[in-house]
């Protein structure tokens, strides 16, 4: 066969198109590791001594009240912040305070920060089409002749998203929850091991927000899902474990039910709802 001929054979994959085998240790534990992590802001400890464990393919919830260093943790795990002391690892082989922001992004830790950032004069396939020419594992010389794969995988995407019929409208028109949709899209592209998702139902409708649930849960198994959220009812329709942050460290962590009905929960943060 010429090599004209196997590049553009839709049946054959790819080397550089199989998922390579996970650079990701996970094996004997969790996938990402926080131990003992301070950090402080002029002398404001944001972060006190905080242990925090994510196992591979959960889907986590974090709470906390205004200021307890839900931000600043995500800042952290992402490279954007150095803690003044403790651990981070991802899986048990990447010590990610050794690593940079880009490169912990290319690892395949996905951040969703609140505010949608669509390119709105660009229609929604082409959203996801930048994204994962962004996914800088994939050796741009090749883009060329990878179109027809490209093209499945951002047809699997939006699929998963809800935005199939409106794949070449510009993403201008969406509402915010289908902005946001497209948003996660995006980072999906990218095949994300690891994704943090901030306050995602934020300004959303009853419907969007049933429907941000499900994308939520969908993705749990497939990859680990860390959402941030101040939203209580939201967070009680997805949340299998929830984690209490408050003043930098964590104050309870179980399921809703067990977080909710806890004494010190019930003082600092939820009795503000109750
Ligand atoms: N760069 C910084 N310089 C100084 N103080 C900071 C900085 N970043 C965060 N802080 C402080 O650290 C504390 C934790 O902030 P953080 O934004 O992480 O909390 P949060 O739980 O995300 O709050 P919110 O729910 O309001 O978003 C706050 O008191 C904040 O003012």
């Amino acid at each position: 066969m010429s090599i004209f001929e196997q590049l553009t054979n839709r049946d054959q994959v790819f080397d550089f198109l199989t998922p390579v085998a996970s650079p990701v240790d996970v094996r004997h534990g969790p996938i990402l590791y926080m131990e003992g992590v301070s950090v402080s802001f002029d002398g404001f400890k944001a972060i006190n001594n905080l242990n925090l464990t994510i196992d591979d393919g959960e889907l986590r919830c974090i709470i906390g009240p205004n200021g307890a260093g839900k931000t600043t943790m995500m800042d952290i795990i992402t490279g954007k912040t150095r803690p003044d002391t403790g651990s981070v690892w991802f899986g048990s082989r990447h010590n990610l305070l050794r690593m940079n922001e880009p490169d912990i992004a290319t690892l395949g830790i996905g951040r969703k920060f609140q505010k949608p950032t669509v390119f709105e004069a660009l229609t929604v396939f082409e959203n996801l089409e930048l994204a994962m020419a962004a996914d800088k594992r994939i050796l741009p010389t090749l883009t060329a002749i990878m179109t027809a794969e490209y093209r499945d995988r951002i047809d699997e995407i939006l699929e998963m998203i809800g935005l199939q019929a409106l794949r070449d409208k510009p993403a201008g028109i969406l509402s915010h929850g289908q902005k946001q949709w497209l948003e996660i899209g995006m980072l999906l592209m990218q095949k994300p091991r690891l994704l943090l998702v901030d306050e995602p139902v934020a300004g959303m409708t009853e419907q969007e927000m049933e429907r941000t649930a499900e994308l939520l849960t969908s993705l749990a198994g497939k990859q680990s899902v860390v959402v941030v959220e101040h939203d209580m009812g939201f967070v009680r329709s997805i949340a299998r474990k929830v984690t209490v942050l408050h003043q930098g460290s964590v104050l309870a962590e179980g399921t809703m039910d067990q977080v909710s009905n806890d004494p010190d929960v019930i003082k600092v943060y939820l009795g503000e709802e109750a």
